[in-house]
């Protein structure tokens, strides 16, 4: 079933270009830029990925981004990652990255930037994946601040074909962000948001209203509300789940518990995404194997939701 599955044409839909940062690769950056890391070695690093919660995860996600200085690594992160969608027949991707992570450290926009849209454009030449880059604000930090990293993304207007929001979600609600949202769409910008991953209905719910989201990331919550529940059936608004950071960060206490075939049962537009593989286990094929192993999805259920992947692309 693994090679099926792998050999199926599918697109990623929900993936951050810092979490697929690989231990290896971490290492590799931290010794040309001459970082010190706090951790022993490869191995070391991978044995400190278990997590109880999403903060958790975002604290060592955000300290692993921190190897990152230059337009070469940001070339190498997004090649790397590209490597991996050929290996896995993932035909088009969607990334975020998070501008943020890097501004806030010294790095110039334009050097993130640079070094992950020559890859992408790389990997439409020499590999023929397409893609579309999507700019993710950081929802713990202030709007203020996220009006300043629109202003700085503005000038490379062609670069995105979204904005997004992620980040440590509890206490941070979409309603926070609505006003440099106005502006993004107002600026053409389609937006998508992190929603109902450990927040409540409610702020699904914002992310629809007042955000204006084209696409719902995670979203798993959506299915304690039966009223938002047949919303976004009727209006068929694409779910970008991901089984297996959902169980690592304890969202499910086990893939058994997992509600993303209920949901495709139910008709709503559910997709397969692998968030953070260097940090969740696995790229789209293993999220998808994991579905099999642990809920029994079928062949024909492998196939609806490889196929509201590429339905559900924005470009
Ligand atoms: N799963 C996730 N939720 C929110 N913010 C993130 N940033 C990277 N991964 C994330
Ligand atoms: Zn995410």
């Amino acid at each position: 079933m693994y090679d099926w599955l792998n050999a199926l044409p599918k697109a990623e839909l929900h993936l951050h270009l810092e979490g697929s940062l690989e231990p290896e690769l971490l290492f590799a950056l931290a010794e040309r830029n001459k970082i010190a890391l706090p951790w022993a070695d490869v191995e070391a690093l991978r044995g400190a990925y278990a997590f109880n919660n999403l903060q958790e995860f975002l604290d060592l996600y955000y300290q692993g981004a921190d190897v990152l200085r230059t337009e070469q690594d940001f070339y190498d992160l997004t090649w790397a990652y590209l490597q991996r969608c050929k290996a896995q027949n993932v035909i088009h991707t969607e990334p975020f990255f998070d501008p943020q992570t890097h501004t806030d450290r010294g790095i110039p926009f334009e050097v993130v930037l640079n070094g992950i849209n020559q890859a992408l454009k790389d990997g439409r030449e020499q590999l023929g994946i397409s893609s579309g880059l999507i700019l993710s604000f950081l929802r713990h930090l202030s709007e203020e601040e996220a009006h300043k990293t629109l202003d700085q993304a503005l000038p490379f207007r062609d670069a995105f074909i979204a904005v997004g929001l992620d980040s440590s979600e509890m206490g941070h609600p979409p309603s926070k962000f609505q006003r440099v949202f106005d502006r993004a769409r107002s600026e053409g910008f389609v937006a998508v948001a992190h929603a109902g991953e450990e927040g409540p209905p409610e702020y699904i719910w914002e992310a629809l209203d007042l955000l204006k989201i084209k696409r719902i990331d995670h979203g798993v919550r959506a299915i304690e509300d039966e009223r938002l529940m047949q919303r976004i059936i009727d209006e068929q608004i694409p779910l970008t789940v991901c089984p297996l950071s959902n169980t690592k960060l304890c969202v499910f206490d086990h893939m058994r518990q997992h509600n993303i075939l209920d949901m495709l049962e139910r008709g709503v537009k559910v997709t397969v995404n692998s968030d953070d593989p260097a940090y969740f286990g696995g790229y789209v094929t293993e999220n998808f194997h994991a579905l099999h192993t642990h809920l029994g999805m079928t062949e024909d259920q492998a196939r609806r939701l490889a196929q509201n992947s590429l339905d559900a692309r924005l470009v």
